[in-house]
């Protein structure tokens, strides 16, 4: 029998020689496909017989599309692992893996301080109104004709983490550095350990209560929309929104009205419903801070994260298990 194979969609870019050294146990192997037809027509064509782990990335997307229950079938029989290589994995369809006996791995940790660190930046950058000046600065207009409107201080504010996993509670931190008053919600209360003394409240309390609002949830079937028209209208006016989760946890329309009528005083986002689309009035609004999903983008983070996939790969390959699976999949482990 020969090597077992692994199978790479999409690139490294940072941990090339640990996956190299993956050749001494298997055969690496990448897709020619560059549509998710061809992909398909791959997969057909028993190219990828013996394939025993999958590691994909995020921009894997553009060849395979969403690994859903209309892909899982095409894999081949020996296709056992996926390693997603990033905390989130809304690409995937973890049940359709599941009934196929795939187990799928994330990268969760090793994201966390990158993200918060991003979404720390954001909350500042909307709370201070600096995308504004840094408009009209680059326009040439030093701080601009009306003058860019006053920011507010962090310091007092009242910060509400929706989704109190292992980013939201590194933001919690820093968050606390800048002397913010942290509530979460959160579908578990945590241990005061865990949750740093955080007070837990209920969702519509959140709503109620937070001038800055954070969006720490994952994107799942569940959790798609859970801030829209209905929960803005339960919000402060002028309250501060930032979303490095992913986009469509929040109805973007539903943010626009709320950044048109003033509701949404101003708004930091990492990610958006239909990327690398914007929505033209976030794109607009010189009050909402933009930035291109860039949470994890570190030399530090993403070798950290790139060398972590690789280990879940080398697991699959060599013990013929993972070292994490996603929530989900407990179970089956
Ligand atoms: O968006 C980045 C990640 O899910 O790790």
């Amino acid at each position: 029998m020969g090597k077992p194979k692994a199978l790479l969609l999409g690139i490294i870019d940072h941990a090339q020689e640990s996956w190299n050294k993956l050749s001494e146990t298997a055969e690496l192997m990448t897709p020619n496909a560059r549509s998710r037809e061809e992909f398909i027509e791959e997969c057909k064509s028993g190219r990828f017989d013996g394939v025993v782990a999958a590691y994909r990335t995020f921009a894997s997307f553009a060849i395979t599309g969403q690994i859903d229950k209309d892909l899982v079938p095409h894999f081949p029989e020996s296709l056992k692992f996926i390693c997603n290589n990033g905390a989130g994995y809304d690409q995937v369809d973890i049940p359709a893996c599941s009934s196929r006996g795939i187990l799928v791995s994330n990268v969760p940790k090793m994201v966390d301080d990158a993200t918060a660190d991003t979404n720390m930046f954001l909350i500042l950058g909307a709370l201070r109104a600096f995308n504004v000046s840094m408009i009209n600065l680059r326009n040439g207009s030093w701080r601009g004709h009306p003058p860019p409107p006053l920011g507010h201080d962090p310091q007092g504010k009242v910060l509400g983490i929706l989704g109190m996993g292992g980013i939201g509670r590194n933001l919690k931190k820093k968050a606390e550095a800048f002397d913010m008053k942290v509530i979460y919600y959160n579908r578990k209360k945590l241990s005061d350990e865990l949750s740093g003394g955080a007070e837990y409240v209920s969702f519509d309390e959140l709503l109620a209560r937070s001038d800055v609002l954070s969006l720490n949830l994952p994107l799942n079937p569940h959790t798609r929309h859970t801030i829209s028209t209905k929960e803005f209208e339960k919000m402060k006016m002028g309250v501060v929104i930032v979303n490095t989760a992913r986009g469509a946890v929040m109805d973007e329309d539903a943010l626009v009205k709320a950044l048109d009528s003033g509701k949404v005083w101003s708004a930091g986002l990492d990610v958006y419903e239909e990327e690398p689309k914007i929505h033209p009035g976030l794109v607009a609004n010189p009050h909402v801070c933009l930035l291109p999903h860039m949470g994890t983008w570190t030399v530090e983070t993403q070798t950290k994260m790139e060398e972590w996939n690789i280990g879940n790969v080398r697991a699959a390959l060599e013990k013929g298990k993972l070292n994490n699976v996603v929530p989900e999949q407990a179970e089956m482990v």
